[in-house]
């Protein structure tokens, strides 16, 4: 997924991970509690995520699932930078999570692109705040709409495209500053059942070799045995934590056929099993999974 060297060669450096350690998590997340302000009279803090603890490598993708309200989206929000954190440890390639930067993208359910420019200056938008120049932040966004199959649509207007091409665009926009992390916030949640199996395997085609690490949210227990390395369960909120991290021992590269590997519906009653508070893991999982409760 890397991009040819004349156009990266323009672009300011991403994280400036030159001097991070190979083996330092791209996210560290240590008892991690994240509470939100002002939610009314005698709630001063309402504590959404009380302890979680996860980390992501270098290309990994972690999936998160847990019930609706459990603080999915927060925590997504604290690693982007996009909110505070209230205690515990948070770091991307080392470093406490400040603000937002440029080493991380957001993927969000609704793709939110600007109406009144075309689909290649949406692209290449978010490059031209950094400071690149037009002509190879043009060059970029048509090497970013190539790769998720939309270069005869560069010149057409958002409302000119599908949904799920919306959300292509969406995720060539994010892939157009090369961050080293993505954060998928239910990206695939608002497009038709079909759409949203192209959509899967067209993540999985550019996520392959691109070294790059991913957190991605989804409700879709399938859809995360499918897209993740682990899977990180969250328990219901107000105050979760995480109940299970999963290894999905599964190779890759994954394609659509992934979900015909025998370990693949093993996966899916063990998360199924573990959010609907049935009996522990274990029980009728196959051997070559395994369990670990972090909290
Ligand atoms: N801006 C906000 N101000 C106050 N409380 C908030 C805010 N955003 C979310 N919350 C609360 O924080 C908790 C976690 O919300 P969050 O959106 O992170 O959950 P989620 O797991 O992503 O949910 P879903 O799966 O339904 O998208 C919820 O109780 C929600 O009401």
């Amino acid at each position: 997924m890397s991009a040819p060297q004349r156009v990266r060669d323009t672009m300011p450096d991403v994280g400036g991970d030159a001097d991070v350690p190979e083996n330092t998590p791209r996210v560290r997340a240590r008892d991690l509690s994240v509470a939100y302000t002002g939610r009314g009279k005698g709630d001063d803090q309402f504590v959404a995520v009380a302890s979680a603890t996860f980390e992501i490598h270098r290309s990994e993708m972690v999936c998160i699932v847990g019930p609706s309200g459990c603080g999915k989206t927060t925590v997504l929000n604290a690693i982007a930078g996009l909110m505070p954190y209230r205690s515990g440890l948070l770091e991307v390639d080392g470093r406490p999570v400040k603000g937002t930067g440029r080493d991380r993208a957001v993927v969000f359910q609704k793709a939110a692109l600007l109406p009144w420019i075309t689909v290649e200056d949406n692209v290449a938008y978010g490059l031209r705040s950094y400071g690149v120049k037009k002509g190879p932040a043009r060059e970029r966004a048509a090497e970013m709409l190539e790769m998720v199959g939309l270069q005869d649509f560069a010149k057409s207007y958002p409302y000119q495209l599908s949904g799920g091409m919306q959300q292509r665009v969406n995720l060539a926009r994010a892939l157009a500053a090369d961050p080293n992390i993505l954060l998928f916030d239910e990206p695939f949640a608002s497009v038709d059942a079909q759409t949203r199996e192209t959509l899967q395997s067209e993540l999985l085609r550019i996520w392959t070799g691109s070294h790059k690490a991913g957190l991605f949210i989804t409700h879709q227990i399938d859809e995360a045995v499918l897209l993740g390395n682990r899977v990180v369960v969250s328990s219901r909120g107000p105050g979760s934590t995480i109940s299970a991290t999963i290894d999905i021992d599964i190779p890759w590269p994954r394609t659509r056929d992934s979900k015909l590997h025998p370990n693949f519906g093993g996966y899916v009653e063990q998360i199924w099993t573990l959010l609907s508070g049935r009996s522990p893991a274990g029980e009728g999982a196959t051997g070559s999974e395994h369990h670990r409760a972090l909290t």
